[in-house]
């Protein structure tokens, strides 16, 4: 059976081992720097096995020795922001864990898909690449499924409708300079702008943009992680079953869209090479310039990225 790594056995890493678990269709180990943590986290999800019908072999460990060979590496260590922060507030700190946990990366898991997920997430992703070493498409950073997923259910709640039947597609930067595509969301395969006023669509992309904040300001001791941990999870059983979604992610960009050499939330196409394709979409000159702005605060980022050394 194929191997899932997750780093950082926090709220995220967690929750994504669970969803992981629930897959069936791939072991998994935990690496986490508390001694006793992950291990605790792993015992207590096989006690549930016979409850929820999972099995695969899920096991803790402090040391990164314990990811050898895995084809996926979920990398969710890192501190998560309080209220009044902003994520990039999160940069110098988790950029030093991500370091760290992405030279193990590369030393025991030398051909795995990383899927990123610790915040800043665009500028996490930039290290992820630069300290592997791996091709650009085998790191994909977690963010545009979340914030999809949010506006999907948004949009869901307002009509009345199954969630799973509504389509929507989050592009940019994992801060509030994201950019919501409604002209691409549908119910049903109807545009959503058939349905919903104008006024309605703008006050549902406004809360998507700040949908992680919101639960800051409720949790008041960190940020959201059953929404994250199960969209991780799902990109992880995209490539582990090869299953050609189309799904937003941060990838890095060489041109497309007219960015170079940053990590942005766009559609591709994940499959068990990672990102195998990166999609560009016709922007309207609104769209193309929300994008802009959403890739400047990505560019700050790095520019902070690069002051660091
Ligand atoms: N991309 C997204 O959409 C998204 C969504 C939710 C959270 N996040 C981010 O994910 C990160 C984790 O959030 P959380 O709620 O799970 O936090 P958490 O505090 O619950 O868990 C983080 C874990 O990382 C561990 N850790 C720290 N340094 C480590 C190291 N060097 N090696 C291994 N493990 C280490 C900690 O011990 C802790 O258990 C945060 O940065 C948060 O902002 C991103
Ligand atoms: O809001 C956060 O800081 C965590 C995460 O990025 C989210 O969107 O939930």
């Amino acid at each position: 059976m194929s191997k899932v790594a997750i780093i950082g056995a926090g709220n995220v890493g967690a929750t994504a081992a669970y969803c992981v678990a629930e897959q069936n269709v791939a072991d998994i180990v935990m690496v986490d720097v508390i001694q006793g943590f992950p291990q605790s986290k792993a015992i207590d999800f096989l006690h549930a096995s016979p409850l929820r019908g999972y099995r695969v072999r899920i096991a803790g460990a402090n040391e990164y020795e314990a990811i050898k060979d895995a084809k996926v590496v979920i990398h969710t260590a890192g501190i998560p922001r309080k209220p009044g922060m902003d994520r990039m507030d999160l940069l110098k700190t988790n950029v030093n864990i991500a370091r760290e946990a992405a030279r193990n990366i590369a030393k025991y898991a030398p051909e795995a898909v990383v899927i990123a997920v610790a915040n800043p997430l665009d500028i996490i992703a930039a290290v992820c690449l630069r300290e592997t070493g791996f091709p650009k498409e085998r790191i994909a950073g977690m963010a545009g499924v979340l914030d999809s997923t949010r506006f999907r259910y948004f949009i869901a709640e307002r009509l009345n409708v199954q969630p799973q039947d509504v389509q929507a597609m989050v592009l940019g930067g994992h801060g509030d300079t994201m950019v919501p595509l409604s002209r691409y969301a549908s119910v049903g395969g109807f545009p959503i702008g058939d349905l919903l006023d104008e006024k309605t669509i703008t006050e549902l992309s406004d809360r998507t943009r700040t949908g992680g904040g919101e639960i800051v300001s409720y949790l008041k001791k960190g940020s959201a992680y059953y929404a994250p941990g199960a969209s991780a999870a799902k990109m992880a059983e995209a490539v582990l079953k090869d299953e050609k979604r189309i799904l937003p992610a941060s990838a890095y960009l060489e041109g497309e869209y007219g960015y170079h050499g940053i990590f942005l939330g766009v559609p591709v196409l994940l499959g068990r090479g990672g990102i195998e394709r990166i999609y560009e979409l016709e922007l309207t000159p609104e769209e193309k310039s929300a994008l802009d702005n959403s890739a400047k605060a990505v560019e700050g980022g790095v520019e902070l990225l690069n002051s660091l050394g």
